[in-house]
């Protein structure tokens, strides 16, 4: 038995991401938490002729609290998206407090679910995560995870259009590395498992990093003032979560990238610092899964002098980032 919960359930990723979630097999049971519409969506995903039995929340009578308890897996897509215009940083100011509240309510409910946090600035959030679960005694850093999957999903995408065939584009992989806001995306693409073609110029190189680092940008532009990836995150973050899923059945050798404490696996951890030569306490790096989270970080591989600029690039921001997510928590309420 598997219960999945979604925090932010009525939003546009909220939505297709609990669909994608009613109809895998592997969740049994799903609870929809948000502030406005979750019983109309739970009722309209329950008529779905899979087994997972799904239930609606509000905040009011302890929804929150009813939707976490005995939760296995919570994903966090709740707060306000992006417009034109906007960094990720400027999120802050509000969805640093939904998620300093939600994840309040994992800690004291079900701290030992898995929680995937998906609403931005994911650099802060997750620091936020942990924060609140240091705060109340139950941080296990191999339990949190920063979801980076839709820059590993856009980067197969981008390469295999780039390659002219698109149905390679579920079997590239590329590892995305570092954070995910701008310049601390970093893709590994000299570990293309599908390499780019021999007469790729620098130039070229640096517009496909460019348009990985800043694919949400073209989202959001694209979407003039209507929000930022919905569809796509939402099959990135059914993506992610199906491989955590995954690896507490038991399957071995699942490793994805996703952006942790780096003393999840303090050997790898301690490495990863190394190979950026800085002391960061979060990095999205390839994770191998298992029954309990993070099972080991490993390193980033062999990466060309290229790829370690993209790196030292990110660090600044990174660490700013973290800062203002890890010292968020004790201080005053916006
Ligand atoms: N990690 C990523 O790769 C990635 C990708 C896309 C979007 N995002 C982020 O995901 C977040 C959600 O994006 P969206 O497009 O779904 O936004 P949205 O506005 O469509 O949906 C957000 C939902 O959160 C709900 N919400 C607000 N406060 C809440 C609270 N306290 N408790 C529970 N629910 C609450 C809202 O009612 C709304 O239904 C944004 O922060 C966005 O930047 C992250
Ligand atoms: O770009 C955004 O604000 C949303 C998300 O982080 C994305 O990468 O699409």
């Amino acid at each position: 038995m598997v219960k999945a919960v979604v925090l932010g359930a009525a939003g546009g990723i909220g939505q297709p991401l609990s669909l994608l979630l009613k109809i895998n097999p592997l969740v049994s049971e799903l609870a929809l938490y948000d502030i406005v519409n979750t019983p109309g969506v739970a009722v309209d995903l329950s008529h779905i002729a899979t087994p997972a039995k799904v239930q609606g929340f509000l905040p009011p009578d302890d929804g929150l609290k009813k939707a976490l308890t005995g939760a296995d897996i919570v994903v966090i897509p709740a707060g306000i998206p992006r417009k034109p215009g906007m960094t990720r940083d400027d999120l802050f100011k509000i969805n640093a407090g939904i998620v300093r509240d939600l994840a309040t309510g994992i800690a004291t409910t079900a701290p030992k679910a898995f929680v995937l946090v998906i609403s931005n600035p994911v650099n802060s959030t997750v620091p936020i995560v942990a924060e609140v679960f240091k705060k109340n005694g139950v941080f296990d850093p191999k339990r949190i995870f920063g979801v980076t999957t839709l820059d590993v999903v856009r980067a197969s995408t981008f390469v295999s259009e780039i390659l002219g065939d698109l149905s390679l584009a579920p079997s590239v992989k590329v590892p995305v590395v570092g954070g995910h806001s701008g310049v601390t995306i970093i893709p590994l693409l000299s570990q293309s498992s599908h390499p780019l073609p021999t007469s790729f110029k620098a130039e070229a190189l640096d517009a496909l990093v460019n348009r990985i680092q800043f694919g949400g940008d073209e989202v959001v532009k694209a979407k003039d003032g209507a929000g930022s990836a919905t569809l796509s995150m939402a099959y990135a973050g059914a993506e992610f979560a199906e491989k955590i899923l995954r690896a507490v059945k038991g399957e071995k050798g699942i490793v994805a990238p996703t952006y942790v404490h780096l003393s999840a696996d303090k050997a790898g951890g301690d490495a990863i610092k190394k190979e950026i030569g800085k002391d960061l306490d979060y990095f999205s790096a390839p994770v191998e899964l298992g029954p309990e989270g993070v099972v080991k970080i490993n390193s980033l591989g062999k990466v060309t002098e290229y790829e370690q600029k993209l790196i030292q690039a990110a660090l600044p921001d990174l660490a700013t980032n973290i800062e203002k997510g890890a010292s968020f928590v004790d201080a005053p309420k916006l």
